[in-house]
């Protein structure tokens, strides 16, 4: 049929000789018709059908599912792994009999459905044994039990060795009268490339030509034939390597027994031959002709019909080889000779002049991406390993950081904000008395003092904390009330009165010569109080058991009588030693008051322990000025009223937050690293991880 004419029918008709041309709308509907018209090229069919998108779609035998497969499959059996031997349990580390799922949906992950056909269903789907992608085919329908080619497709696809134009078998199994194919995932189908490129440039089409034919030459060494090439089952992986796939339809020569089923090989790619006979190779090598044909020139290829003749009568229109060389003209046309005879077989064309140099390059090709694969798979092991050694190198540290960073922090907080209460340092040795006297375990055992100093300026015992250790520049230490001389006489005095005051009578042992609950007793006394307890220091020789301090008997008077004591030391000195003496009582009275004030808290202790770096470096800090920007508190409220005394004491404390932040500046480089961690080093594994995956 003539095209003009086909065109005029199509959009108008005349009805008479004088009338003039009026649209009508056609009566035969536009596939029918199409199927008359002579050949085009698939641009030129979108141009005059704009809602032609591509071939037609298959008649599938069975109704095609509107849902996934998946969705349908029940379990009701174990799966049995097909081999060459019979079929298998099924076993995988990762597979549960016991659970209702499937075993491609307990061992792979889903990524998406790529296709669809006449057999079944095609998903992307990750192996979780091995994290690498495949192409798992589900059946559509339940395999029929006496079916004789029930499992036939993977049946002769794990039968081929593999070979790099072919796609990949890696296992089939069946559940639940469900076949499932594993094959390798390819990134689309030559259909699929050529609905969006059109025709190929020439270049791709002797890459493609040399890939197939050394597929189909390794099918046809093994006597097989593939009886269903066309770009449909042509599939291209990333690197546009071309791999033959799709074996349902298989003929091995070498078996007599081999019953192919009734279904036959696409009609737009059949042989001429074929309709009266069976498959040859050389049938394989037509419809090889026409899918490069179909590449080359972006021809719409007829099903049947005058175009189906024309193109197997060896009448293509030149038009459609405009632009390509006469050497693959020359090929195609060879290819598509209408005698099988005349045909070359695939050893013949891979043996021509014009093909040697293409296939060596192309070999070149091929080994040079499989090295840079493997490269880049080895790349990623390694970066794999070494994130994986560098975390767990790291991780600790960056825990430790933050940890010391929060705990700083709070310590910075403490020394700034004058106004705030203090919540102490806890350190090892201190957290358990700390917890005893919340408990008031050790205010239990201690020995109830002949005088109650409690008072509202004091807070309750159960409240107070100490720097148990904390030394007390400048001031003289704690114990050194007296001169020299008297010094170790006064040791003495504490630390029996202290263990008095803690510990049961007759069980004083010297390591509880500084007991913090004694302390906290020492801590919460007024000073007019302390210097009467100087009074109760035991006798020289005298042991703690029989001390006058737990005598209930014993009075000031036996105190006097027993010589030793405050008040016969002052007495004995001179006015300037007692001057002396005095001034120095005085500054560390005020001290110790400066230590309660500090120790008293009200908030459960952080759990985690200062560490002892940190806590030498912050003892002997002063406070700081409020608006120390480095933390991320909110500044302290000014009470009203001493905005100017505090605005003194800022600039008193300027030189002192210079000093506070040199010593602190080791730690903010390492804040500096840690920050590093967070930044470069957490991104990269991310990155290295999404590396492994893809
Ligand atoms: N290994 C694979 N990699 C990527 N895509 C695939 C793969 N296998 C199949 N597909 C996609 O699934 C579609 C259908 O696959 P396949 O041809 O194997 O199914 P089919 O049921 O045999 O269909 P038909 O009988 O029409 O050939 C293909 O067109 C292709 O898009
Ligand atoms: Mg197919």
């Amino acid at each position: 049929m003539d095209e003009s004419l086909g065109n005029s029918s199509m959009d108008s008709i005349e009805v008479g000789p004088t009338s003039p041309r009026v649209l009508v709308t056609p009566r035969i509907p536009a596939a029918v018709m199409m199927r008359e018209t002579p050949l085009s090229t698939k641009r030129e069919r979108q141009a005059m059908t704009p809602r032609y998108r591509g071939p037609m779609p298959k008649i599938f035998k069975s109704q095609q599912p509107q849902r996934s497969i998946l969705s349908m499959t029940r379990k009701d059996t174990t799966p049995q792994l097909l081999t060459p031997h019979g079929p298998q349990p099924l076993e995988s580390p990762l597979y549960d009999h016991k659970n209702t799922q499937s075993f491609l949906e307990q061992t792979f992950k889903i990524d998406e459905i790529i296709g669809r056909g006449s057999f079944g269903e095609v998903f992307a789907a990750r192996c979780l044994e091995d994290s690498r992608l495949y192409a798992v085919k589900v059946s559509i329908a339940p395999i029929r039990q006496h079916s004789i080619s029930k499992y036939r497709e993977a049946e002769l696809h794990m039968l081929i060795p593999p070979h790099k134009n072919l796609v990949r078998f890696y296992r089939a199994w069946v559940e639940t009268d469900r076949l499932y194919i594993q094959t390798e995932l390819c990134e689309q189908s030559l259909q699929q490339y050529c609905l969006i490129k059109h025709a190929l440039p020439e270049k791709e089409i002797w890459n493609i030509s040399v890939d197939l034919l050394q597929a189909v030459h390794h099918l046809h060494s093994l006597d097989m034939i593939h009886d269903d090439i066309k770009p449909d089952n042509i599939f291209l992986t990333r690197h546009k390597i071309c791999k033959l796939g799709d074996f349902g339809l298989v003929i091995n020569l070498k078996n007599p027994n081999d019953v192919k089923s009734a279904e036959e090989g696409d009609s737009k790619y059949l042989a001429p031959e074929v309709l009266n006979g069976r498959p040859t190779k050389a049938s394989d090598i037509f419809s090889l002709g026409v899918t490069i044909l179909e590449a080359a020139t972006d021809l719409d290829v007829p099903s049947s019909g005058d175009a189906w003749h024309q193109i197997r009568n060896g009448q293509i229109p030149p038009r459609f080889f405009v632009g390509i060389s006469p050497i693959l003209q020359d090929l195609i046309k060879s290819m598509l000779d209408k005698d099988p005879l005349k045909r070359p077989t695939s050893q013949t064309l891979l043996a021509h002049a014009s093909m040697k140099r293409k296939i060596f390059m192309r070999s070149l090709y091929v080994k040079w991406v499989d090295t840079s694969d493997s490269l880049t798979s080895l790349f990623k092991w390694i970066l794999v390993w070494c994130m994986a050694f560098v975390s767990v190198v790291f991780r600790p540290v960056a825990w430790f950081h933050e940890e010391i960073q929060n705990r700083r922090s709070e310590i910075c907080a403490q020394f700034l904000n004058p106004h705030q209460q203090h919540t102490p340092i806890h350190t090892p040795e201190n957290s358990k008395a700390y917890s005893e006297s919340l408990t008031g375990v050790a205010l239990r055992q201690a020995v109830p003092s002949p005088f109650d100093f409690s008072d509202d300026e004091n807070p309750p015992h159960s409240q107070r904390r100490l720097f148990q250790s904390a030394p007390v520049p400048p001031f003289p230490s704690r114990l050194n009330f007296d001169d020299d001389d008297d010094e170790d006489e006064e040791q003495a005095t504490c630390s029996s009165s202290n263990s008095s005051a803690i510990e049961p009578i007759g069980d004083v042992s010297p390591r509880f010569r500084r007991p913090v609950t004694s302390m906290v007793q020492r801590e919460s006394t007024p000073k007019s109080a302390r210097r009467l307890l100087s009074a109760y220091r035991p006798s020289p020789g005298l042991s703690p058991t029989t001390s006058n301090f737990h005598n209930p008997s014993f009075s000031h008077q036996d105190h006097q009588a027993s010589g030793d004591g405050f008040n016969n030391n002052m007495s004995m000195l001179t006015d300037q030693e007692r001057t002396e003496k005095y001034r120095r009582m005085q500054q560390t009275e005020q001290h110790r008051d400066w230590i309660d004030r500090a120790n008293v808290v009200d908030e459960a202790p952080p759990p985690m322990s200062c560490p002892p770096r940190i806590r030498r470096g912050t003892r002997d800090l002063p406070r700081l000025p409020l608006n120390f920007n480095l933390l991320d508190d909110e500044p302290a409220k000014k009470e009203g009223g001493d905005d100017v005394e505090q605005k003194r004491e800022d600039k008193k404390a300027a030189p002192e937050m210079r000093r506070f932040l040199r010593s602190n500046s080791k730690q903010l480089r390492s804040k500096t690293q840690y920050l590093f961690i967070r930044v470069y080093f957490l991104p990269l594994l991310s990155l290295s991880s999404f590396l492994i995956k893809e």
